[in-house]
């Protein structure tokens, strides 16, 4: 696939790659493929039972089960302590190596009306969603920007932190806003970060000479559309008729289209990752200061995304007007809110 000309700008054979939600949807699709790359993996979630039976596929397969190995860490990453923990664990089962590849993939959306869904559960989607990914980014960062003197330098490839975002974080849909600030909140510190690195991957140039990080260090965020998982099964359950008819063209992918199109374009170099067309126009319409994956492209795809969410914008609010007109006042589960008279 990578013929002459190609740089493949993520390779995973022999890497250890640490995966969050990886027992599930496209976290547990991601850890399948990258075992049949010839990666190392270790798997984090809560659930052991779903863990476990994550680490038997993988096992079947790895390209090649002499050498790999595979294994899991129970975690509530909501914690930031358990995110220093599992950086730990995963170094010291890796014979004293920090992971190269940390994907951030845990996190489940609980949709709903602001007005209806309570501030506690709002605020757990804050934690679930955005503390997940910051902590692990954080447990992640401190170990691999840790100055080692020149005489402690060794040869180490590129690592690569990636989160995983939703294109809800580039466009509004009703019904999501438990969720949606939470996924704009990692796209800002994923966007910030990427700066920031450069700062260390400057310093690492001058290894030699000065103190700084054992291996430079790229971010990458992942903004999928819908994903066929159990996760996905669960919001449809109280998701708000309307926000299901808003998003009415999104077709869901499966875990593993979506892992498969994510590998690829971290392979391509890519640094805003979007899966599908409308994902494609709905990064374009947004990418304010983000840096471009290629200048040209990104440029006229923006200007195209931006015609037609001239169209978009106003037709999402229009559907949702209207639905008011016709249905009145509906919470989340399609229940009528007025209060009847006796
Ligand atoms: N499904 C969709 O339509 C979309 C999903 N996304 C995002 O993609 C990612 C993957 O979603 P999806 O494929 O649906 O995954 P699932 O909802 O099917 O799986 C979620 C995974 O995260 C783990 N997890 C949840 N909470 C925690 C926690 N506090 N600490 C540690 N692990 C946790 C779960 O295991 P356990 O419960 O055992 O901890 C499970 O492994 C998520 O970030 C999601 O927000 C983005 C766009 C669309
Ligand atoms: C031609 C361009 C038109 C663009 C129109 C905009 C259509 C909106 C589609 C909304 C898709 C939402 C996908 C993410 C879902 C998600 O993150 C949750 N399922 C969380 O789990």
């Amino acid at each position: 696939m990578f013929g002459f000309g190609y740089k493949n700008e993520f390779p995973v054979e022999g890497r250890t790659v640490l995966i969050t939600g990886g027992s599930d949807g496209m976290g547990r699709a991601l850890a399948v493929q990258l075992a049949g790359k010839g990666a190392h993996v270790v798997v984090v979630a809560r659930t052991i039972s779903k863990l476990q039976s994550t680490v038997d596929e993988l096992k079947h397969k790895a390209l090649n089960s002499m050498k790999q190995r595979f294994s899991y860490i129970s975690a509530d990453l909501t914690d930031a302590a358990e995110c220093d923990r599992v950086v730990a664990e995963v170094t010291s089962w890796n014979d004293g190596s920090a992971p190269d590849i940390v994907f951030c993939c845990a996190g489940f959306c609980h949709p709903g009306f602001f007005v209806d869904v309570p501030l506690s559960v709002q605020r757990q989607q804050m934690d679930t969603v955005y503390w997940t990914a910051a902590n692990m980014a954080h447990a992640t960062l401190r170990n691999w920007l840790a100055p080692v003197p020149p005489s402690g330098q060794m040869k180490n490839p590129r690592r690569h932190l990636i989160f995983t975002c939703s294109t809800l974080a580039f466009t509004p849909i009703a019904g999501y806003g438990p969720y949606s600030p939470a996924k704009a909140a990692i796209r800002s510190l994923s966007d910030t970060l990427s700066q920031e690195i450069e700062m260390y991957n400057g310093a690492y140039t001058q290894r030699h000479r000065n103190p700084a990080p054992a291996a430079d260090v790229k971010i990458h965020t992942v903004f999928p559309m819908g994903i066929l998982s159990p996760g996905f099964d669960n919001e449809q359950k109280i998701k708000p008729e309307l926000t299901k008819m808003l998003e009415e063209s999104d077709k869901p992918q499966t875990p593993e289209e979506v892992a498969q199109i994510t590998l690829s374009a971290l392979e391509r170099g890519e640094y805003l990752i979007t899966t599908m067309f409308v994902g494609h126009i709905m990064k374009g319409s947004a990418l304010g200061p983000s840096p471009r994956n290629a200048i040209v492209r990104d440029t006229l795809l923006s200007w195209l995304s931006n015609l037609v969410f001239l169209q978009v914008i106003p037709d999402l609010r229009n559907k949702a007007f209207n639905w008011g007109k016709a249905n009145g006042l509906l919470n989340s589960q399609g229940q009528d809110q007025t209060v009847s008279s006796p």
